[in-house]
């Protein structure tokens, strides 16, 4: 017999359904009132009403759970500390896009090995959130496939669309229905009009392809999200993280009809992926907070150890512990130093009247 059907498709494995893994771990109703409190606060920061700093801070992606909660553990009484000034968010990301192939992240890999055991991704994934909010935090992350946040979202108090799909018509849709504010990221040549198309689009409601509750392929239908805005992760055309960019980017912004402030990235082409130019880089940005009214949060990669780790059949047995396996991220004491720098900017900014009247 012949047939036109799959012909490079090896096979299909079926998953549980978003009910069913959020039944086997669900959030108490204590994280789900972190959730909804730390989605408004962000939602605060961004429009103004709240001066304090949004930090967006964690790890490259998690390879591995249990050093990312043991980051948790040291990152949630510092956040406490600080959050006077700061709203720290713990990046928590489990879907990496690559510029060229390579490890696509926890829920596609949880083996890192290429079994691609996807429903073991998804559960240890969950349980990681779990675990992440049990400990005061609320959570970044980025959103990269179409189906994924039906399993996760509802853990979710910040999500990213990344520089490789701001231009997607699927993750622009996908955002207009997400319960989260959501920061489109400039694109890979430093363009900013894609993000801004990108969050154009995801604030109207949109019909798309996708999954339902059960898991059933189903047609979405979205409110749009009011919540989308900008990040500057720098591009091919440089960096663009100065307090003129962020001026820039805003008036942008408010032209095209996003009357929202701005997120930083310090890391990825804003620091060519270079852990030690992105405390440069954050530092400068603490020291001109000022003089960026507009700018309503960083994001910074940092995890246990300093650096990066290749990932290969070789290393995979004897991984450093807490180093990143994708960008190079700041370790955990130069991250300690860098969020009590940008406390005392948000504190000192909070004194400069045009700050108060950022919008
Ligand atoms: O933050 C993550 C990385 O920059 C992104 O996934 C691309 O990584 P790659 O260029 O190593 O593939
Ligand atoms: C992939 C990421 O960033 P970007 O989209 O800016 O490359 C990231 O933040 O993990």
């Amino acid at each position: 017999m012949t047939t036109t059907r799959n012909q490079r498709v090896t096979s299909f494995t079926t998953l549980p359904s978003p009910a069913a893994l959020r039944d086997e771990l669900p959030l108490s109703e204590a994280n789900e009132e972190l959730v909804n409190r730390s989605r408004a606060e962000v939602e605060h920061i961004l429009s103004g009403e709240d001066d304090r700093l949004l930090v967006v801070v964690g790890p490259c992606s998690v390879h591995d759970p249990v050093a990312a909660l043991d980051y948790a553990r040291r990152l949630a009484p510092l956040a406490a500390e600080l959050s006077d000034d700061l709203l720290v968010v713990m990046r928590v990301y489990f879907e990496k896009p690559r510029s060229n192939g390579g490890w696509k992240g926890l829920i596609n890999d949880p083996g890192l090995d290429g079994s691609h055991d996807v429903v073991r991704g998804l559960r240890t994934a969950r349980r990681l959130l779990t675990d992440v909010l049990d400990e005061g935090l609320p959570i970044a992350c980025e959103f990269l496939e179409p189906v994924s946040p039906q399993y996760i979202a509802d853990a979710v108090s910040w999500g990213a669309i990344g520089a490789r799909t701001t231009e997607s018509q699927v993750h622009r849709q996908l955002a207009s229905g997400l319960s989260m504010p959501v920061g489109f990221k400039n694109g890979m040549d430093g363009d900013l009009q894609s993000a801004i198309d990108g969050c154009l689009v995801a604030r109207r409601g949109q019909v798309f392809f996708g999954a339902d509750d059960s898991g059933a392929a189903a047609v979405v239908a979205t409110t749009g999200n009011p919540a989308t805005h900008l990040v500057l992760r720098g591009g091919k055309s440089g960096p663009n993280y100065s307090p003129e960019h962020v001026a820039d980017a805003a008036a942008k912004g408010e032209r095209a009809g996003i009357p929202t402030r701005i997120v930083v990235d310090a890391s990825h082409a804003n620091s060519n992926k270079d852990h030690v130019r992105q405390a440069v880089v954050a530092r400068e940005i603490a020291q001109r907070l000022a003089d960026a009214p507009a700018l309503a949060g960083v994001m910074l990669e940092s995890f246990l150890e300093p650096g990066r780790q290749e990932l290969t059949d070789e290393s995979r047995e004897r991984l450093v512990y807490g180093q990143s396996v994708t960008d190079a991220c700041l370790g955990w004491d130069d991250t300690a130093d860098l969020l009590r720098e940008l406390a005392a900017a948000s504190r000192s900014r909070r004194r400069v009247p045009s700050a108060a009247s950022a919008r």
